[in-house]
């Protein structure tokens, strides 16, 4: 456990007990989300894990061992423990962006040299180099939220905390966030965040905690919390989409029970596979029809209220039965390239986009987005680069990921785990890199 509360209160000064005996432990390297109505607890136990606040009662554990509070502990800690609040303006106050990602650094005692290195690697990683010379308070609220964690990357925190991470950010700014939030995690930072984003929380964190007037009520793996509608209702939330579609298709017999989808592919996969079905056709049914089918009780039925799939009849034997074959389309998987975009070469580059016939061109992470610029490579996709690409390999298309470092890596587990659990072979190959060398 790389955190661990126990029995965690805290109170503020006007008597307001914001925290009321929190308990919860943090795996290393995992991806948390923390849940829960307007003033449920969330920033205040934010900041008592990395030491801006003492609780009353209870202990913060770090790496098992309790929390202390003099000054040389705080400081260790808030190395090890960065937070990025909601509000980029309390976070970013240097004349400019350069000054303001050296800050944190600084403040640790690195040299000079240390610190222009860590801030030049910071601002290319989370391209924002741009911006260098700029006065933060003349940057846009994405960019600004880019400079904050910036500020705390260059600390290179193993824990990283984030208030409400995509909050106020465009749809494309928020999926970029999000790509940089998962390259983190991918390179061994344990990621902490708080939400009322249904969707995120369940997509993209391991574990959730629901809080509630500063308790936990509720934890656990997204898929099994996200059930638990009393749990929701609670705390003032709804239910993902990708969770309602899979239950409504669930009970109309479409889709396989028990796994519950998280993500766009995986709710592609819950759809049950076409099959033939023996079903008692009218007199007037003549083979090749298609007939309107339903479900009663779990079962296909002509006459139903809930309409399901329609049948098409292949074959009728004399006493009115009839074999139909469901008629939904079926799968020809097509393929996904990874090129790292580390070890770019035009000429190659070219002569693979052509020879392997490539639909699409897709880059994931910020430093791999610059470099595509920089060649001037027309991408088609720019976020949520791995699901996409895994949605049109199931439509029989072959796409391109430009990617680098831990990305890859990352890319390549989920594809490989995709194709595993849904059985479908979806060609991955690796252009320019090798597994082994990967490690994978
Ligand atoms: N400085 C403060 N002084 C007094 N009360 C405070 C202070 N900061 C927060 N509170 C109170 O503590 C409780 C918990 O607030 P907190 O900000 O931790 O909730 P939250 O879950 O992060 O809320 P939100 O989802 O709105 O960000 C609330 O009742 C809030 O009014």
């Amino acid at each position: 456990m790389i955190l661990e509360t126990k029995g965690l209160k805290y109170s503020y000064h006007d008597g307001t007990q914001a925290l009321k005996g929190i308990d919860v432990k943090i795996e290393k390297g995992k991806k948390i989300a923390f849940v829960g109505k307007n003033g449920s607890g969330k920033s205040t136990l934010f900041m008592l894990l990395n030491g801006t606040l003492k609780p009353k009662e209870g202990t913060v554990y770090f790496h098992g061992k309790p929390m202390e509070y003099d000054s040389k502990s705080l400081r260790e800690i808030r190395k090890s423990v960065g937070i990025v609040f909601q509000n980029s303006d309390d976070q970013i106050f240097a004349p400019t962006v350069y000054q303001d990602v050296g800050f944190g650094p600084t403040n640790l005692g690195h040299s000079k040299e240390e610190v222009e290195k860590l801030v030049e690697k910071t601002l290319e990683y989370i391209g924002i180099t741009e911006f260098r010379n700029k006065p933060p308070h003349h940057l846009s609220g994405g960019q600004k939220k880019r400079v904050a964690i910036a500020g705390v990357c260059s600390m290179e925190p193993d824990v990283m905390i984030l208030d409400e991470p995509l909050a106020n950010l465009d749809p494309v700014g928020a999926d970029e966030i999000l790509d940089l939030l998962n390259e983190l995690n991918q390179n061994n930072t344990t990621m902490i965040i708080s939400t009322h984003d249904v969707e995120l929380a369940y997509s993209w964190a391991d574990y959730v905690y629901f809080m509630n007037e500063g308790n936990i009520i509720g934890e656990g793996a997204p898929e099994d919390v996200f059930k638990d509608m009393e749990l929701l209702k609670k705390s003032n939330l709804r239910q993902p989409r990708t969770l309602e579609i899979y239950n409504e298709l669930e009970r109309r017999n479409l889709a396989t029970r028990n796994r519950f989808p998280t993500s766009v592919p995986e709710l592609v996969h819950s759809l049950k596979p076409p099959e033939l079905m023996w079903i008692e056709v009218s007199p007037d049914v003549k083979e090749g029809d298609v007939v309107n089918l339903g479900i009663l009780h779990g079962e296909y039925a002509i006459n139903s209220p809930y309409e399901a799939v329609n049948a098409k009849v292949l074959h009728i034997h004399p006493e009115g039965h009839a074999i139909a074959e469901m008629t939904r389309h079926g799968i020809k998987s097509g393929g996904i390239f990874i090129y790292d975009m580390d070890k770019y070469d035009a000429g190659p580059f070219k002569r693979i986009l052509a020879e392997e016939d490539i639909d699409s061109i897709g880059a994931m992470g910020k430093k791999s987005k610059s470099l595509a610029e920089k060649h001037l490579l027309d991408l088609q996709i720019t976020s949520g680069v791995i699901d996409k690409s895994i949605l049109m390999a199931l439509c029989g298309k072959r796409s391109m990921i430009l990617t680098s470092g831990g990305m890859i890596e990352h890319a390549v587990k989920r594809i490989d785990e995709y194709a595993e659990n849904s059985g479908i072979a979806i060609q991955l190959s690796l252009v320019n890199s090798e597994r082994e060398e990967l490690g994978i």
